[in-house]
């Protein structure tokens, strides 16, 4: 039996499985087996095809990444082309899109790249179409952009999150703070900083008796699922933000569009009608987290045109990673900074290199001997 039937099997012994507290046990066995499975088809799948398998070989630039992911016809190409200089063919038959087209979005002084990805369907995840690929490009961004089509269901949602999740994408989800030692001794030894509810002694033995650990010092920081767990062991896990976003509005009610646009990281948007397009790159820009710092000298006015771009992802919000943009070898002559906004105590604030910087903050640099 080959790992994709195995894989079925499972799926189909866990949706007859009833959920109650006798069947628990099992279940979470089921749940370890299973992604044991999708590790090793990821694998399979990696020594097969090699690297031409994995993406599109786009070039990453611009300050950040964001990866339009959803079915055909949802409007992804129409959204390239009302956010961007850059064309991408758009039409109303399903697979018009065929390769990843990137496009930047400029907005508050910052390049954002955009990929429009073919659509993907059902199934994309176990190597279904393109979808692999596409997948594959959604893990290498800052930020997944769900596109939805307003028209249907909620299910669309739910699929899609299914495909992600099934090779290692966790949406808007923070990495548990789980670790699992393998000792050689003493069998497995549980602590937890807080109190637990999801999990007892007994299904976390389960687990890594699954992954054949039966000697292991587990420290878990919070109240976490099975789920979490396995992920933990399995790691490799990409932990990616996503805004979901519902395009063609236009064609509902506007009763239907407020309910949606309620939901939790979620927008709405008519890219035909170029509706709700400034508040999805606000949206966008909150998500990135990304921060502007306004550089100044001694004495004068901050530039305001030209700011340096700090990520979360690439770097961090330090003074130093604010330094090393400017030019690494400052940091050999950095004596203190001033920091002027949001995350200055006082104005200005004399801070070091550990100093984190918040958007918008200005920031002069006084290097040693001036
Ligand atoms: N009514 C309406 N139609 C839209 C809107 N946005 C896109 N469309 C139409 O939807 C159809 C599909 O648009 P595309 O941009 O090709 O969709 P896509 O998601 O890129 O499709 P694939 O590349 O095939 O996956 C086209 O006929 C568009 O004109 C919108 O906001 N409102
Ligand atoms: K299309
Ligand atoms: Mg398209």
């Amino acid at each position: 039996m080959g790992i994709t039937e195995k894989i079925n099997e499972i799926k189909d012994e866990m949706a007859k499985t009833q959920k109650n507290k006798a069947t628990n046990y099992h279940l979470g066995t089921l749940k370890a087996k299973l992604a044991k499975l999708r590790s090793m088809q990821t694998e399979e799948s990696k020594g097969g095809k090699g690297a031409e398998g994995e993406g599109f070989e786009v070039e990453k630039l611009g300050h950040a990444r964001i990866a339009m992911i959803g079915f055909p016809s949802v409007g992804k190409s129409t959204m390239l082309n009302v956010l961007t200089e850059t064309e991408s063919l758009s039409a109303a038959y399903e697979f018009t899109t065929l390769t990843c087209i990137p496009g930047f979005i400029y907005h508050n002084e910052a390049k954002l790249q955009l990929l429009d990805l073919p659509g993907i369907i059902e199934g994309a995840a176990s190597g279904k179409g393109r979808g692999r690929q596409v997948i594959a490009v959604g893990k290498s961004s800052d930020l997944i952009m769900m596109v939805l089509d307003t028209q249907k269901g909620e299910e669309q949602k739910a699929k899609l999150t299914l495909e992600l999740e099934s090779v290692g994408i966790r949406l808007n989800q923070p990495k548990p703070l789980i670790t699992v030692k393998q000792t050689n001794k003493g069998g497995v030894m549980i602590n937890c900083t807080v109190k637990r509810t999801k999990m007892d002694d007994k299904m976390i033995k389960n687990v890594l008796a699954e992954y054949k650990m039966h000697n292991a010092h587990v420290v878990m920081r919070g109240d976490y699922t099975v789920d979490e767990l396995i992920d933990s062991i399995e790691g490799n896990r990409h932990y990616v933000k996503c805004l979901y976003v519902y395009n063609k509005i236009d064609t509902v009610s506007i009763e239907d569009v407020d309910q949606l646009a309620r939901l939790p990281n979620t927008t709405v948007i008519s890219s035909g009608m170029k509706l709700g397009l400034e508040l999805l790159k606000e949206r966008i820009w909150e998500m990135l987290g990304l921060v502007r710092v306004y550089t100044k000298k001694k004495g004068s006015q901050p530039d305001l045109s030209d700011p340096l771009i700090l990520t979360k992802g690439r770097g961090g919000y330090s003074v130093k990673a604010a330094i090393k943009q400017i030019h690494k070898g400052l940091l050999t002559n950095f004596k203190c900074a001033y920091v002027w906004g949001k995350s200055a105590k006082h104005s200005p604030q004399k801070v070091g290199l550990i100093h984190e910087l918040a958007d918008e903050d200005v920031l002069q640099i006084m290097k040693k001997g001036n």
